[in-house]
């Protein structure tokens, strides 16, 4: 039996400062650097987001276009990378791939070490330029299809959807994907987040931190929802089912993926942002019939339990409007989140103060050791 206050899951735990993003549960409001997400994802690019996440401040003109010359420069993959690539077997899941991509990358870098602010801030701006390039690969190669080079004259969004399909769509498909992206980019101390300044507190690189943030992120009560939410509206299949599906599914003591939130209990401040990116691409391709069911899933849910959708909620489905099939969902996630990780690696480095929490240990009382013989077994 406990004896001490134990937060299961740092469940209302507040553990650390940041200045990187802020969440106001109560006015369901969201910042970055003090910008509202919202007018951020209408009026930004994903890479003024990144620069403002990571140096503090939204970039000039004439910062903003040295950061995007870096970032076309540095998308290509060495022939090592595309190696290591090739050699894991096709059926993997493509977070295991980056997660193997990431590591490997770190140990190509020789200032993988070096823990100075520029070279934090090099290796993270690397980061964001070659993960969608490793996306890319891995999604034309899990469709049997030749790589694609990156286009270093289209932006990152753009560039992505050339390297995954060889063509950019339309412009309004682009902006609802650049909104996803900005809206996934940061979200305060998220399990993977967390994650990753663990890993940081130990003085390990910013490569180890990333690796590590991405198993988190894959699990299907974080990143891996977006993915399990595509795949439950397509075992629903049609709005009139919903009731019964989701019925059930509580009865058999089961979650419905895309709902509910650890900080969020009056809905997810970036939902209705990315509800209407979902609604734009269901016009634009005709899918009126997934909108119904989208519709009348939440409004079951919400009629049984009052729990609110999250943000995996209406991006799983968009993604899957934009062209891209469901394992590819989380790694798009991840690209995004790459950029809240590295800005909390960086906050995390200059407090260079090590994580580790305390736990009440309730297994069995001391004993001494037997020898084999008078050991009991099970
Ligand atoms: C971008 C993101 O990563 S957002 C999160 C994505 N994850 C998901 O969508 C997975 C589904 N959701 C969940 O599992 C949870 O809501 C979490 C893990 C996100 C947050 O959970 P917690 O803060 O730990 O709350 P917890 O899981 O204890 O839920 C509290 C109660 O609400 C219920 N509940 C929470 N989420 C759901 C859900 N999606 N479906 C049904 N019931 C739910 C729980 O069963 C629990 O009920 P109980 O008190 O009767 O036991
Ligand atoms: O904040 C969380 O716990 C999960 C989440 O929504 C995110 O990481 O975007």
């Amino acid at each position: 039996m406990a004896k001490t206050s134990i937060h299961k899951g740092l469940a209302g735990v507040v553990v650390d400062t940041t200045e990187v993003s802020m969440i106001d549960e109560a006015t369901n409001s969201l910042t970055y650097r003090g910008y509202p997400v919202q007018e951020l994802a209408t009026s930004c690019s994903f890479e003024e987001v990144a620069y403002l996440l990571w140096y503090g401040d939204l970039p000039t003109e004439q910062q903003l276009d040295s950061f995007r010359a870096r970032e076309r420069v540095t998308r290509t993959l060495n022939r090592g990378t595309l190696e290591v690539l090739r050699r894991i077997p096709e059926s993997t899941h493509p977070m295991d791939v980056l997660r193997t991509a990431i590591s490997y990358l770190g140990s190509d870098d020789p200032a993988e070490d070096d823990p100075s602010m520029p070279a934090q801030h090099a290796m993270a701006e690397a980061m964001m330029a070659r993960l969608p390039t490793i996306v890319a690969v891995d999604h034309r190669r899990r469709h049997g299809l030749e790589t694609i080079n990156p286009d270093p004259e289209l932006g990152l969004a753009e560039n992505f959807f050339h390297m995954c399909f060889g063509e950019v769509p339309e412009p309004e498909v682009v902006r609802c994907f650049e909104a996803s992206l900005i809206l996934y980019a940061e979200h305060s101390f998220n399990a993977s987040t967390f994650a990753a300044r663990v890993v940081t507190s130990t003085r390990a690189d910013i490569y180890s931190a990333v690796t590590a943030a991405i198993g988190a992120l894959k699990g299907p009560l974080h990143g891996g929802a977006n993915e399990q939410v595509m795949f439950m509206l397509e075992e629903i299949g049609t709005a009139d089912r919903a009731a019964e599906w989701v019925d059930r599914t509580l009865a058999d003591g089961n979650k419905v993926m895309g709902f509910g939130h650890r900080v969020y209990k009056h809905g997810d401040s970036r939902v209705p942002t990315m509800m209407a990116a979902l609604e734009r691409m269901a016009d634009l391709k005709g899918a009126g019939e997934l909108m119904d069911l989208v519709r009348a899933v939440e409004e079951v849910v919400m009629d049984r339990t009052g729990i609110h959708p999250n943000l995996d909620y209406p991006s799983g489905p968009a993604y899957q409007l934009m062209g891209f099939d469901i394992p590819a969902f989380t790694p798009l996630f991840a690209m995004a989140r790459m950029i809240g990780w590295t800005a909390h690696v960086v906050e995390q480095k200059e407090e260079d103060a090590l994580i580790r929490p305390l736990s009440e240990y309730v297994g069995r009382e001391r004993r001494p050791v037997p020898v084999p013989a008078q050991r009991e077994g099970d």
